[in-house]
């Protein structure tokens, strides 16, 4: 028992406390690296698609082609948008940010579900493929509703992330458009006790349901300093202004930002501290999609803005910062950026909640309370 004179050790933040174990992920300061299940994330990346990777993340084991198959074929026949979803998206101001109306879908989508109270694992799963399915469809009409573009129908002869790509865009997506989305999915799905996924893991150990883990992930997600990033990098390229001269403009851009305290966002990480681990594939497939594009000022400013900043603070850049630049260059409207990292976290988000419902604890720290000392209300008159 804490003597009452002696203060307990803050961990502000819960930074360097380890909270629980996890076999779904190994973020790893030391080494550098990322296992998704014991893979190498970078071999992932190269070498899977985003639905194998999913299926591992639940799995726990790569699947075999009968699965994957299955899989392929419940993932196409749930890709289209509820109808029932797209009313309450309606009644939304078209004004509303892309993750509220993510947010409000993954709600809806639990209200809905046949299996919402079912917490078995094999129905904690169906749910995870549902939504899985179903996010696309939900993300690409947060954008063209308000453009006033319908939703074009699914494409049963293209693989997630194509099929994705084409929803936002209403344009089949070339090959080196592909792979660079399917990269970043692949990137962004698993990370172990971030924010979000810490999130999703308090609501399942109070033993509520997946939709609810699921949308207070979404909400953690949104903020700048996690998920809301990818969008805020592209923010500050706009700033900065690509083009003829933008390297000098990114360095005195840099400068006024760190002169003025302001957090430079796609830099930093809690847990690195030399570099995020997902950084150079990703740079590397920004660097592919944009010589395919003719935008290699692009990579000019992200490279100037990089060494700046490093040489300035000695600080790296996280995977939001390749990110936010590649996701301009598929055609996403920036606001779109952290509803497409939702598509892909929600696998990582769901695993973790099976993980936490297998082997629960209610997840409740303590506070040292620093208030007022006891006072008493006076005593009121009849
Ligand atoms: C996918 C993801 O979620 S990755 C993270 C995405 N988030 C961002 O890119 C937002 C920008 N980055 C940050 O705000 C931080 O680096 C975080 C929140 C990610 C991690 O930060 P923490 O571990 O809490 O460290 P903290 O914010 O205390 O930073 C430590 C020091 O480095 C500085 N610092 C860290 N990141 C940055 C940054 N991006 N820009 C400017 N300064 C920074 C801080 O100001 C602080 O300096 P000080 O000690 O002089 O006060
Ligand atoms: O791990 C973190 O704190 C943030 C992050 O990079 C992620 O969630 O991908």
């Amino acid at each position: 028992m804490t003597h009452p004179n002696v203060q307990p050790t803050i961990s502000k933040g819960l930074a360097g406390v380890v909270a629980d174990t996890t076999a779904i992920s190994k973020v790893d300061p030391d080494t550098n690296s990322l296992l998704y299940r014991g893979y190498p994330v970078q071999e992932l990346a190269t070498r899977c698609s985003f639905d194998e990777v999913a299926r591992l993340l639940w799995d726990g084991d790569l699947p075999d082609a009968g699965t994957l198959d299955a899989f392929r074929d419940r993932e196409r026949a749930g890709r289209a948008l509820d109808d029932r979803v797209r009313r309450v998206v309606d009644d939304l101001p078209t004004t509303a940010h892309p993750m509220d109306v993510v947010r409000t879908a993954v709600s809806v989508l639990g209200a809905l579900d046949p299996q919402a109270e079912d917490s078995s694992p094999a129905a904690e799963l169906a749910k995870a493929e549902r939504l899985f399915a179903a996010l696309p469809a939900v993300v690409a009409y947060a954008q063209r509703r308000r453009r006033g573009q319908e939703l074009p129908a699914p494409r049963e002869d293209l693989g997630y992330a194509a099929n994705f790509l084409w929803a936002v865009t209403g344009e089949e997506p070339d090959e080196v458009a592909v792979r660079t989305f399917e990269t970043s999915l692949v990137l962004y799905a698993e990370h172990s006790f971030n924010a979000s996924t810490f999130a999703a893991r308090v609501v399942t150990s109070t033993l509520s349901d997946l939709h609810s883990a699921v949308t207070a992930a979404v909400g953690a997600l949104k903020g700048p300093l996690h998920g809301g990033a990818n969008e805020a990098v592209w923010a500050a390229f706009e700033e900065i202004g690509p083009g003829e001269g933008a390297p000098d403009r990114a360095r005195a851009w840099l400068a006024d930002a760190l002169e003025n305290h302001r957090k430079v966002m796609g830099f930093g990480h809690r847990v690195y501290r030399h570099g995020d681990s997902r950084v150079p594939t990703m740079q590397a497939a920004l660097r592919d999609l944009a010589s395919a594009r003719g935008r290699e000022d692009l990579l000019e400013l992200s490279d100037a803005l990089e060494a700046a900043m490093v040489q300035a603070k000695d600080i790296q850049p996280n995977l939001d910062y390749p990110a936010g630049p590649a996701y301009h260059l598929l055609g996403l409207d920036t606001d779109l950026f952290t509803p497409v990292f939702v598509a892909a976290r929600v696998v990582g988000w769901t695993a973790h909640v099976v993980e936490q419902r297998a082997a629960n604890s209610l997840i409740r720290p303590l506070s040292a309370y620093d208030g007022p000392g006891l006072r008493h209300v006076p005593a009121r008159g009849a």
